[in-house]
């Protein structure tokens, strides 16, 4: 029997508008969902369903200047809307990782993949450089990138989008957060590259207990890796349900139609190997 699993990001009444010339417009509204320990959430819609503003509302990665975020996202009980940048920079990264969609733009360009990695686990940890360097060898080993040292003195345009994914999502997994917020992690990769990322993310929640938000609008990457799904359609959730329920027994016509255009996309599972 299933045990009954902590929350530990709790989304509740989840409204942001933003300003514009002609007044505020809501962009989300009625956001309600939880994301319980250890468990991937999905989180479904098409293009401009209000998937992103979601997640950067949980970041709070807002202009707050035109943004106007409400309601209450709680992080293993302590609640993150309105916090000083101060705070949530502590938090983004240690507690919450988040994961885009093209990597490249996680990356400062003129620094190396190492500097970068190692100022990062500085960033949160009280190690000095030395130890830093030797963790992200070891994790970057653990992701199976080949050569990681050389691979350290990189810069980010002399590897492939896959590696560079690869490396994100393992600077993500060296500190262990709680969260990970995955927006469309495979979306720029080729299928090889998505089964690989795919796999590592599971991976990491299998390991570290970590909780992945996971947004996409390819049902077929939802149904092989989400525990509940949410589906969002014009800034509002319409659907809430397990995994098996969503796809058997979908309520709403929305969901329907995004089932009936899904494409297949097979996860083997593999005995577990991440090792940190
Ligand atoms: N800063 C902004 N100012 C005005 N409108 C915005 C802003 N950010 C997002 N929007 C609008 O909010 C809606 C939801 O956008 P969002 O990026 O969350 O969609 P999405 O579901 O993530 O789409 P995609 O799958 O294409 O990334 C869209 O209509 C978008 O144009």
């Amino acid at each position: 029997m299933e045990t009954t699993k902590q929350t530990i990001l709790n989304i509740r009444d989840l409204h942001v508008q933003v300003k514009t010339h002609n007044g505020q417009i809501t962009l989300v509204k009625d956001i309600n969902f939880e994301l319980k320990q250890g468990k991937i959430l999905g989180l479904v819609g098409e293009s401009g369903s209000g998937k992103t503003v979601t997640s950067m509302s949980i970041l709070q990665l807002h202009d707050h200047k035109n943004m106007n975020i409400e309601g209450s996202i709680t992080l293993k009980g302590k609640e993150l809307n309105g916090l000083d940048n101060r705070e949530m920079r502590k938090i983004r990264g240690k507690d919450i990782a988040f994961i885009m969609q093209n990597p490249m733009n996680a990356f400062t360009p003129v620094f190396t993949i190492g500097h970068q990695f190692v100022e990062t686990i500085r960033t949160h940890t009280s190690l000095n450089k030395k130890q830093a360097k030797e963790l992200a060898v070891d994790v970057l080993h653990s992701v199976n990138l080949p050569e990681p040292s050389k691979l350290l003195k990189k810069y980010p345009f002399q590897l492939s989008g896959g590696m560079l994914q690869r490396v994100m999502i393992a600077m993500a997994a060296c500190l262990h957060p709680s969260v990970i917020i995955a927006d469309e992690p495979t979306t720029a990769l080729d299928v090889h590259n998505q089964l690989l990322v795919l796999r590592l993310l599971d991976n990491i929640r299998c390991e570290f207990g970590t909780s992945i938000l996971l947004i996409s609008h390819d049902l077929g990457v939802i149904s092989e890796m989400a525990d509940d799904v949410i589906v969002m359609q014009k800034g509002r959730v319409v659907e809430k349900a397990d995994v098996f329920e969503l796809f058997d027994h979908p309520q709403h016509d929305y969901t329907k139609k995004l089932l009936r255009t899904r494409p297949s996309l097979y996860i083997e599972k593999q005995p577990y190997t991440y090792q940190l």
